[in-house]
């Protein structure tokens, strides 16, 4: 990724994009809310909410980190998954530090081996073990985690897989706002030489629909994610300023889609008369409006789109 060239940029400071893995859940979007300070990344309590690439900036006098949250990367079993591992993949060629998030609180699984099968294969990119969730559970657990985490990247990232093991192993509660910094400043010293990239006070440059689509789909998994796992793609087709309002009272018209794959998904979404669609609607609406800080009119249709998992048009359509 190129640089703009600021001559202004103090000797020593340090700039560059850093991404978070980990299995669903990790908590990689509660710690880029956290280090960037916003809410950027949506986040859930169940797992595979974050589908798109979001960029938040921590911008400090010495140093800008600029965070790609990516999706959960996990063994592909749909053309989906595969897309979604695809593009983990090209993420991660593109960065300067890799952050691998493991929970405190769980035991190192085959999903956490997979992953850090996956980055012993990037040689160059230094990547660093951040043991999540830390006030989930007891000092000696961390601990015991720590040292388990010093082990798997010694294995994995060992002699034979490119000599380096991980590049440091931080503990962090994003939720308890412990040790945050610590995270911020272990992976700021890994970033190369160099002037900002983005401009000051620029918190995301997600475009604004992308997070509009997410926050709905968000609001239509809620309570159902286990009966709907993949099955529900958000698209906004149209987001305008409605005209002829008076000034001090600006309306935003969005319009948008939600996508299923088949008519019983589409009851379960709409509900019994049509009332969990309207609960959806409400809670996106808010969402939206505060997000973007002005009074929203949300107009959301329910349409079928057969299979589109497993359909590459209908990936390409809603952009996948
Ligand atoms: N107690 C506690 N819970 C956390 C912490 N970080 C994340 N969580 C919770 O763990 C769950 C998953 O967090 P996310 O940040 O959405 O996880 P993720 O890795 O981005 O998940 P995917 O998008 O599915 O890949 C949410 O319910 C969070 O509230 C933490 O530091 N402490």
């Amino acid at each position: 990724m190129t640089s703009l060239i600021d001559p202004t940029a103090p000797e020593g400071h340090r700039s560059g994009f850093a991404c978070l893995v980990g299995r669903p859940n990790a908590g990689k979007s509660t710690l880029t809310n956290a280090l960037v300070g916003e809410k950027v990344a949506i986040t859930s309590s169940k797992p595979q909410t974050t589908r798109h690439t979001i960029r938040g900036i921590v911008h400090r006098p010495d140093f800008q980190l600029v965070l790609v949250d990516t999706p959960g990367l996990h063994r592909p079993r749909t053309l989906l998954g595969e897309r979604l591992n695809a593009l983990v993949a090209e993420t991660l060629s593109e960065v300067d530090v890799v952050g691998f998030c493991l929970p405190a609180d769980e035991k190192i699984g085959p999903g956490d081996r997979f992953i850090a099968q996956q980055l012993a294969a990037l040689r160059r990119t230094p990547v660093v073990a951040i043991v999540t969730k830390t006030d989930k559970t007891d000092p000696a657990q961390v601990a015991e985690q720590l040292l388990a985490v010093t082990a798997l990247g010694d294995e994995v990232l060992g002699p034979d897989n490119g000599g380096r093991g991980f590049a440091a192993v931080v503990p962090v509660s994003a939720v308890a706002g412990r040790q945050v910094e610590d995270v911020e400043r272990v992976l700021a010293e890994l970033l190369p030489e160099g002037p900002p990239l983005y401009p000051d006070g620029e918190l995301t440059d997600e475009p604004e629909v992308i997070m509009v689509a997410e926050l709905i789909r968000e609001a239509a998994l809620e309570d159902v994610r286990d009966e709907l796992p993949h099955s529900v793609a958000v698209v906004v087709d149209e987001m305008n300023a409605r005209e002829g309002r008076p000034k001090d009272r600006p309306l935003l018209d969005v319009y948008a889609n939600v996508y299923v794959e088949r008519d019983s998904q589409k009851g379960i979404i709409i509900g019994k008369g049509g009332s969990r669609l309207r609960q959806i609607g409400t809670q996106a609406r808010q969402g939206i409006e505060k997000m973007l800080g002005t009074p929203v009119h949300l107009d959301l249709r329910v349409k079928v789109a057969k299979d589109w998992q497993r359909d590459p048009r209908h990936l390409n359509r809603l952009g996948m």
